[in-house]
């Protein structure tokens, strides 16, 4: 036999090489020490084959129960072997030779070290109630994805993951690490249950929960899915924003008080009892720090008990103080028997010593799997050695990560990414990560909680339509008295615009004549449309921030989205109201319309209607959006063809007849039809004028003279506005309010989150 070791003979001894018992890998990791030992440890259970054919035991971790407390003299003999396994390989290519100093990514320094060690290990000053779920095990095998890309030079069948394996039990975090588009969101969103069906995307492998096939409505009760931006309404405060998802998804026999004792925990849990009743805050309202805003993300889905958790990038964002105290809660969450799944991007190191798991992608190719105590004594075992220096995690993205500078860099690093993943592949053909589960779950645990067809399939809701309505109302009109901001413009603006159309059509309205009623209907045309442009773009710059909040809790099925609408319609009718009465007080009374009080309250009603109706297609437009500025862009073209077509620019007899229709659409011209209607209509102007055209018709001379009106309705048929009712104008309008908010809410539920549900 050869002095030298090839690295294909690197060999764990363990089936179970990649799944070790949570205790003890912790017990390597997190134990009293802070400074974790890098030097050689090949996968779990792993050996070296020496010379003599011998296993290596000495190199094995402690998760089978050999601490490596003696390292000294067996580790000084096995780094020697590495060094000449590489040596061996690399003679023959130096290409696939790696030296990460190169790059310049020194390692995060020893200082960093030794306070994440000490950061990491203090205790968790809360105690944790175990989940009250049966513990999860979830389990992978050969997992695929592939799309189709129909656009640009790559065109045809894109493999995003390439046949992935992997088994995460109750107490365990795994880290999904990669470089950017290495397919970690994609596995992520795959394992949990949440990859988009619109990609089109074709999946294969098998994941199971707990040994059987998901039954997507049980798995959505016993997981939560954690997302990378932290969205929530800025103006709730950190209690009441855990306290709704609570009400909301917590099942409606657990009592109030018992609700609200879990809120109390998860607030205490995860650190946010000072910040409890502060705001969440944005960009323009003072609230939480990042890092508490992240751990109220983790709040928000915890406070549902889940016995899985997956997050997609939980550090990401933050400092390294606040990712440390982000990781440090998954690891105590972890230790009440939660399985926790998190993709997590350049973590330092002592980040990188909780985690119990590792895998890492390139290419959505698998590089590692399996302990993360173990991967830097594996990657030396395939001549990777880590320098000492380093942060583990910085060297791993180095070696696995394509560079695209030069063709040069890239063919080189696609060798050693390839080499790499074969080196894997083959360790992971003799040594499956997937064992059998039956040992840690009892069969009710995989029965009750996942199993497909035993007993009644659980609601698609936890609470009732009429229940979520309440809280989701509750909720909104929150919301909206303590949006200071939005509520201060739309006053300001509502002040401003009535003042300023009170000062420039000032008493015009007063002893009203033929000759005042161009200038009326111009002030009436102006109210329509200023009120509608104040409900337009008061939800144009609001929904599309809410409605990124709104996808969230209804991909964890909070809630119906229909319930949503009817809470933000009732929440916000009074709001809109008062503003509108606001405006109609000021400008009704220094215009001088005309007098009766059943004429201004039909004002009142007509401007009302009139921003609920506006409101309605600010709603359609900001379902289709994306987001504020997008809708900007789109509104326009609504807001210009409603007015074109409102009545007072051109007569509807007057429009091509092929575009006439629009002007049945124009929202504003059935409310400047009302306003008309209501202020003309069987109003006595100018009897001379009804001599002057012969009794005829009584409208606009031809010779360019000024109009002369014998009455009101006359006025009417001169604009052509006298083709419906007052009550009927009303009613149209309020049916168009109804109907766009119906469109919009179509428009949401099947922009609502598809999930492709084949694994
Ligand atoms: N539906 C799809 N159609 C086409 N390409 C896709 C689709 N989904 C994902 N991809 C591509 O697959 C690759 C992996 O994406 P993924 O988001 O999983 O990467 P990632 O590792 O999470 O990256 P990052 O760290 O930048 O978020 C990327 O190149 C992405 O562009």
């Amino acid at each position: 036999m050869s002095s030298i070791v090839d690295v294909d003979e690197v060999v764990p001894t363990s089936p179970n090489a990649a799944a070790p018992s949570p205790q003890s890998t912790r017990s390597t990791q997190r134990g009293e020490e802070c400074v974790v030992d890098f030097s050689f440890s090949p996968p779990t259970g792993a050996s070296v084959v020496d010379d003599d054919g011998d296993d290596g035991d000495a190199v094995s971790n402690g998760v089978h129960g050999r601490e490596a407390t003696s390292l000294s003299d067996k580790q000084a003999q096995v780094k020697s072997k590495q060094q000449r396994v590489a040596n061996k390989f690399f003679q023959g290519d130096p290409e696939l030779v790696f030296d990460p100093r190169v790059l310049g990514t020194l390692a995060d320094d020893a200082e960093q070290q030794s306070n994440g060690g000490s950061e990491h290990h203090r205790e968790s000053q809360f105690a944790l109630p175990e989940t009250t779920r049966h513990p999860t095990v979830l389990q992978f095998s050969d997992v695929t994805y592939e799309v189709d890309v129909t656009k640009g030079e790559h065109k045809g069948v894109k493999q995003i993951l390439k046949g992935l394996n992997g088994e995460v039990k109750p107490g365990q975090v795994l880290a999904i690490m990669g470089a950017s588009g290495a397919g970690k969101t994609t596995l992520l969103n795959m394992l949990a249950g949440r990859l988009s069906a619109a990609g089109h995307g074709r999946s294969g492998g098998s994941i199971l929960v707990n040994g059987q096939k998901r039954n997507f409505n049980t798995f959505r009760q016993i997981s939560a899915y954690v997302l990378q931006q932290d969205c929530f309404f800025p103006t709730l405060t950190v209690r009441e924003t855990i306290t709704l998802s609570a009400m909301l998804r917590l099942p409606v026999h657990m009592s109030r008080e018992a609700k609200l004792a879990q809120v109390d925990g998860v607030i205490a849990e995860l650190g946010l009892t000072k910040c409890a009743d502060t705001y969440v805050g944005n960009e323009l309202i003072r609230g939480v720090s990042g890092g508490e805003k992240k751990r109220l993300n983790v709040g928000t889905e915890l406070v549902t008990n889940p016995s899985l958790l997956f997050l997609d990038e939980p550090t990401t964002g933050l400092d390294s103080f606040n990712a440390q105290n982000v990781m440090q809660t998954l690891l105590t969450l972890a230790k009440s028997n939660r399985t926790i799944i998190a993709t997590i991007h350049q973590p330092r190191s002592s980040i990188f010593q909780m985690f119990d798991l590792l895998m890492l992608l390139s290419e959505g190719c698998s590089m590692y799997f399996g302990p993360a105590a173990d991967a830097v004594g594996y990657f030396g075992s395939i001549g990777y050695e880590c320098p000492e220096e380093f942060n583990p995690a910085d060297y791993f993205l180095d070696l696995i990560s394509l560079d695209q500078r030069s063709p040069r860099a890239q063919r080189t690093t696609q060798k050693r990414i390839d080499y790499i993943g074969d080196r894997f592949l083959a360790y992971q053909q003799q040594h499956p990560v997937v064992t059998d589960v039956s040992d840690i779950l009892t069969k009710q645990a995989r029965q009750s909680e996942l199993g497909g067809s035993a007993g009644k399939p659980p609601p698609k809701y936890t609470t009732s339509f009429g229940r979520q309505v309440a809280l989701l109302t509750q909720r909104s009109i929150r919301a909206t008295l303590r949006d200071k901001i939005n509520n201060f413009s739309s006053l300001g603006q509502t002040l401003l615009f009535s003042i300023i159309l009170g000062v420039i059509w000032l008493n015009e309205g007063d002893g009203i004549s033929s000759n005042s009623v161009q200038a009326i209907a111009g002030a009436l045309f102006f109210v329509v449309v200023n009120q509608s442009f104040g409900s337009i773009f008061g939800i144009l710059f609001v929904f599309p921030v809410e409605r990124v909040v709104v996808l969230k809790e209804r991909a964890s099925r909070s809630y119906h989205v229909g319930a949503y609408f009817w809470a933000k319609t009732v929440a916000e009718l009074p709001r809109t109201f008062l503003l509108n009465l606001l405006f109609a007080v000021i400008t009704y009374f220094m215009v001088g319309l005309r007098d009766g009080a059943d004429h201004f309250f039909l004002f009142v009603v007509i401007v009302f209607c009139v921003s609920l109706t506006a409101e309605g297609l600010a709603l359609i437009v900001s379902a289709i959006a994306d987001d504020p500025q997008q809708a900007g862009a789109i509104a326009p073209a609504f807001i210009v063809t409603s007015m074109l077509f409102g009545g007072y620019f051109i007569g509807v007899n007057q429009i091509p007849s092929w575009l006439s229709w629009l002007s049945y659409l124009s929202f504003l011209k059935y409310g400047f039809a009302a306003i008309m209607i209501n202020e003309f209509d069987g109003q006595p102007l100018d009897p001379s004028c009804a001599m002057s055209n012969n009794g005829t018709n009584s409208t606009a001379m031809d010779d360019g003279g000024p109009l002369c009106f014998a009455a009101g309705g006359d006025v009417l048929n001169y604009f052509n506005l006298d083709e419906l009712s007052l009550g009927v104008n009303i009613v149209v309008l309020l049916a168009m309010a109804v109907g766009f908010r119906l469109i919009a809410y179509w428009i949401l539920r099947v922009n609502g989150p598809v999930y492709d549900h084949s694994l």
